[in-house]
């Protein structure tokens, strides 16, 4: 990007367009033509080379959205003229920056006081801040063909969007691996504080790193920036009692309806434990992030049936989230352009009837299933079924790399009798019935919206998805 335009969508860096500062530069908000935000972060001299070119060789590669996006970068050497010994003379002066989308609640570090008594966040949204985190960190550690350790993970590198969603930054320090070198020494990089023992002793850098950063963070989340320490003098069982109970328990009954709370009491532990396994000495003790992102989901699919109450089925996930890959090379192969990726819902009927279920896409054409779309769920079992949106290649480009909410399905569901829509029933037959159950008692036939997310990557940097 031209200096100019940083200039120009910066009011020349002004003093009121500052919105932080770091080691290595400054932090400005800026606004485009447009009229969108972005965050323009000029970095002093020299360390254009270092950051800058990390940023380049990683970033753009990343799309998640739990990563703060990178939009563009200014590397210009513009000649002034100074005045040296007396004399004008022409020097050069270096412009080096980097453009993000810009996120307006700041970073984690503010939200985190010394004993955690005024930093506001209830439950749920340090529970998404730590949810979220975990995604990110997952989509870096597994989602690539190349793994990705950052290596910085503190709070003022999770910056937080309008919803207070959690997106990391600060990859200044990352490197990419290939899994066969994970476990190599390097010169010292991270936070203080953050860096497992391994790393202060023998500077050994692996997955694990992260995940003891990952591990504090969690800890001063939820006991506050003094006092995680405290662990250091009791067992790890008995400091988990003691912050669930001393810290959340009554919390949790002052602020939820008291059917919520034995189940997020449950869920403030499991947070606890996990923190306390991530920061064990011995890394090889450590989960791995996809342990910790299906003992997360553990805790949300028991917090389900209470939340959704009076639902005929419980639905995991709400959100359905698809990982699309996009290559941007021609395709040799007509059949190299189109990929897929999938995801699983799970319908579960806790109660005591037969319920009938149709679910609707908005876009049909874009999705596959195995199974149809409907069906019969009997009493308290459980529905698993696939879904498969096709990635063809044109519809993806197409796409905002981060798209949410223009694409959903709709979950109809009816309590049915003993021998209604047998497993002989046919699709037809099912949107059929559904039709003229609505006519008839529409009042009966509950409706769930589920959003679609999809996310954008580069197919070259190595995904979940298949080449069909
Ligand atoms: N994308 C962004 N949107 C909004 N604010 C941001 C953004 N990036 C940074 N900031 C703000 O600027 C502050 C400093 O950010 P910066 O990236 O320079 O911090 P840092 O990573 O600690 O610094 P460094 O990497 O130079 O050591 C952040 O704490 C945050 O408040």
């Amino acid at each position: 990007m031209p200096w100019s335009l940083l200039k120009e969508m910066t009011d020349d860096f002004s003093a009121a367009r500052l919105v932080g500062k770091g080691a290595h530069g400054q932090v400005y908000k800026g606004v485009d033509k447009d009229g969108h935000a972005i965050a323009v972060k000029m970095l002093h001299g020299f360390h254009f080379d270092m950051e800058i070119e990390q940023m380049i060789s990683i970033i753009p590669k990343v799309h998640h959205p739990n990563i703060v996006q990178l939009i563009g970068y200014c590397h210009e050497i513009e000649q002034v003229v100074v005045e040296y010994e007396g004399k004008h003379v022409i020097a050069a002066e270096i412009h080096n920056g980097l453009c993000f989308e810009y996120l307006p609640n700041g970073s984690l570090a503010t939200y985190i006081t010394p004993d955690d008594e005024d930093s506001g966040l209830d439950w749920q949204t340090r529970y998404r801040i730590i949810k979220g985190t975990c995604d990110g960190l997952k989509y870096l550690h597994e989602g690539l063909r190349s793994p990705i350790i950052h290596m910085s993970l503190n709070p003022s590198h999770i910056l937080m969007d309008e919803k207070m969603t959690p997106k990391i930054a600060g990859f200044g320090s990352a490197r990419l691996f290939g899994v066969e070198n994970t476990n190599i020494t390097m010169s010292p990089l991270g936070t203080m504080g953050y860096m497992p023992p391994e790393y202060i002793d023998k500077q050994v850098i692996s997955k694990e790193f992260d995940i003891f950063s990952l591990g504090v963070i969690i800890l001063k989340l939820m006991k506050g920036q003094k006092s995680y320490h405290e662990w250091d003098f009791m067992s790890p069982e008995k400091f988990i009692e003691l912050v669930a109970h001393e810290k959340w328990g009554e919390r949790l009954q002052k602020t939820m309806d008291v059917t919520l709370v034995e189940g997020h009491f449950q869920q403030v532990k499991k947070c606890l434990e996990i923190a306390v396994r991530c920061v064990e000495y011995d890394r090889q003790k450590r989960p791995t992030i996809g342990e910790i992102v299906r003992m997360l989901n553990e805790t949300e699919t028991s917090l389900i049936p209470q939340i959704d109450s009076g639902l005929l089925l419980h639905v995991h996930p709400l959100e359905l989230t698809f990982m699309l890959s996009i290559s941007l090379e021609v395709p040799r192969k007509k059949k190299a352009a189109s990929m897929s990726s999938s995801c699983s819902l799970h319908l579960d009927n806790k109660g005591n009837d037969r319920v009938a279920f149709l679910l609707v896409a908005n876009s049909p054409s874009r999705y596959l299933a195995k199974d149809p779309l409907c069906g019969v769920v009997p009493p308290r079992c459980i529905y698993t079924l696939t879904l498969t949106m096709c990635n063809n290649k044109q519809q993806a480009l197409s796409m905002p790399s981060i798209d949410s909410g223009a694409d959903y399905f709709t979950l109809h569901s009816v309590v049915v009798g003993q021998y209604e829509l047998d497993k002989d029933t046919i699709s037809a037959e099912y949107e059929e019935f559904f039709k003229k159950t609505k006519e008839k008692a529409g009042h009966e036939v509950q409706e769930v919206a589920l959003n679609v997310i999809c996310c954008q990557q580069q197919a070259d940097c190595g995904t979940s998805s298949d080449s069909e």
